[in-house]
């Protein structure tokens, strides 16, 4: 039987302190157990000044018939930007933003009915990556991974059907956009429909899999010293994001430092993950991104992971690769790299380098609250 998004964590379960999923709301004060430190490395510190102009993250208009190659370049140069006119729409974002509130605003003690077994992918907690770090996370997650229909029954005996129709409308949303989103990418590295054999028979890419993450950030006593969710890449080809209209999300730009991704009304934040960085040999790189948090607002963010069929080998495209340019990456499936993301966490990307990595090889991620890393 081929293998399922669901599978991914089976060998690499974590034990993650769900018992620290508290009431947020009861701190005055910032427990130490979620004090960071070193969280100004590469702060975005912008001269003042009228003539500064700072450098900010794409906004592409997907009805603008440049659309493609604004996609090529932003990849390229960013690995994430924000999309406009993509047809998702807005009452669909709105009522799914409400439905996630109604979840994480629900009683610790009835989300905990959901919480998500240490070697599965779906339900309520702390976000996968927590079990990398000594310092805790000011946010809760919710991931569906296939059907929410199980954990909406435990979250919500009574109306758990008008939730399930909510997210199963969402995702279709989303799979119709991240399938446009690919071919533009792809489009943009000069792939046509013949080069991808697992987009499926209409090209239209319906075997692949996604999971869908909502991520909830109440706000904090302390935002400076908080982390919402540290910096990592998306294990994805690529990943659809919503905020709502409080910001906290940051990208990392090289020789600038952590740049702050606006919310934009009715936009899209589209990241480029390390599957389609394989894929692209290199040349539409993942982007390292983080969530911080906020004094006085909560935030909500809902992001579409989207990938490839989970056995589907995944190695740089032969257009891309030839004498001068050697694939840099070996084969990888989805499940094997949601694994080796489990053990690794953000050197999985260059334990499936061909090569060892050059000396002098800096992990921008390597500070002092990581407590464990393979
Ligand atoms: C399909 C995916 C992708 C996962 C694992 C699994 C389900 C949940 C995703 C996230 C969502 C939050 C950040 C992240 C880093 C995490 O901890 O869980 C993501 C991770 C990845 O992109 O590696
Ligand atoms: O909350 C955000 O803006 C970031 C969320 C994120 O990176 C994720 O869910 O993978
Ligand atoms: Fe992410």
């Amino acid at each position: 039987m081929p293998s399922r998004l669901t599978d991914a964590f089976r060998a690499h379960p974590v034990h993650l302190h769900h018992k620290h999923l508290l009431d947020f709301t009861s701190f005055q004060e910032l427990p130490d157990s979620y004090k960071w430190t070193q969280l100004d490395d590469h702060a975005h510190c912008p001269p003042g000044g009228d003539s500064f102009v700072a450098e900010s993250v794409p906004v592409i208009d997907l009805s603008d018939p440049n659309a493609l190659k604004k996609i090529g370049h932003a990849c390229k140069t960013w690995g994430v930007f924000q999309v406009t006119n993509h047809g998702v729409p807005s009452t669909l974002l709105d009522i799914t933003e409400k439905a996630s509130m109604s979840l994480f605003s629900l009683p610790i003690q009835q989300k905990l009915k959901a919480a998500r077994l240490p070697d599965g992918v779906s339900g309520y907690g702390v976000a996968r990556i927590a079990s990398f770090f000594s310092k805790l996370m000011w946010s809760e997650g919710f991931t569906v991974a296939g059907s929410p229909l199980e954990h909406f029954r435990q979250l919500w005996p009574q109306d758990y059907s008008k939730f399930c129709d909510i997210i199963e409308e969402y995702q279709l949303e989303m799979q119709k956009l991240a399938a446009r989103l690919m071919w533009l990418t792809l489009g943009s590295l000069g792939i046509t429909r013949e080069d991808i054999k697992w987009a499926g028979p209409k090209s239209d890419f319906k075997e692949t899999s996604a999971a869908l993450q909502f991520n909830y950030y109440p706000a904090c006593p302390d935002p400076d010293r908080a982390m919402g969710l540290a910096a990592h890449t998306d294990s994805t080809l690529l990943t659809i994001l919503y905020q709502n209209s409080t910001s906290g999300l940051q990208v990392l730009r090289e020789g600038t430092g952590w740049v702050t991704v606006p919310p934009i009304p009715g936009g899209l934040v589209i990241n480029v993950g390390d599957l389609l960085h394989i894929l692209s040999n290199g040349l539409y790189p993942s982007v390292l991104h983080r969530a911080v948090v906020n004094r006085t607002k909560h935030r909500l963010s809902m992001a579409y992971l989207y990938g490839p069929p989970p056995s589907v080998k995944i190695s740089p495209l032969s257009k891309l690769v030839g004498p001068s340019q050697p694939p840099l990456y070996r084969p990888v499936t989805w499940n094997e790299y949601l694994g080796t993301k489990a053990k690794h966490f953000n050197k999985a990307l260059s334990s499936v380098r061909v090569c060892a990595p050059l000396n002098g090889f800096v992990d921008v991620n390597d500070h002092n609250n990581r407590v464990k890393v393979g």
